[in-house]
């Protein structure tokens, strides 16, 4: 199985590093989506159906999928025999910026839901503000993996 995992690797991060790009695109658009939603939409008007209809679409014929594939692309390198030094600092920095991601996607999962039953009560500020987070996030991904300056 191991050596498997190691006749794979560059596929196996061929495909990671596609379906992180297709989680990463959500990831911005959704909150741009719901800072739009929270200030200029009515509820119940037709726009507010468009933009559940866009918000949900894109969770789920693209988020969700795409931080399926992430995870188990990435899991299957970190398992490839030789690929993570487990003694150096990078793969925990990684890791905790990977849950944090995970948590927001969840998060904007929850919100997509208040929007759907007219509850939301976040303002646009919030949702700009949340936008910054996948940035910081994939930011300390990226140095941690490419640079590994720990
Ligand atoms: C979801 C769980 C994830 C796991 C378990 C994981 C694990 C890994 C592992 C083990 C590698 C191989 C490192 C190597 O080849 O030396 C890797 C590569 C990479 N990961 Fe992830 N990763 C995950 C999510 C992410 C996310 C969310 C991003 C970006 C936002 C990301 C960006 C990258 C990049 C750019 C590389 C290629 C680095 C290189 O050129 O070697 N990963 N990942």
């Amino acid at each position: 199985m191991t050596s498997l995992l190691a006749d794979f690797y560059p596929w196996t991060k061929v495909l990671h590093v596609i379906s992180v790009i297709a989680w990463m695109a959500g990831l911005f658009y959704l909150p741009r989506l719901f800072v739009y939603h929270a200030e200029r939409i009515e509820t119940g008007s037709e726009t507010d159906e468009l933009f559940q209809t866009m918000e949900v679409r894109l969770l789920r014929a693209i988020m969700n999928p795409a931080m399926i594939a992430t995870w188990i692309f990435g899991l299957m390198l970190a398992f490839t025999p030789g690929i993570v030094d487990w003694t150096a600092v990078w793969p925990y920095t990684k890791a905790a910026a990977i849950l944090a991601m995970t948590w927001f996607h969840h998060w904007l999962g929850k919100r997509r839901k208040e929007f759907v039953r007219g509850e939301n009560t976040r303002s646009g500020r919030t949702y700009r503000m949340m936008n910054e987070l996948p940035t910081l996030l994939l930011i300390v991904i990226v140095v941690s993996v490419i640079a590994r300056p720990f």
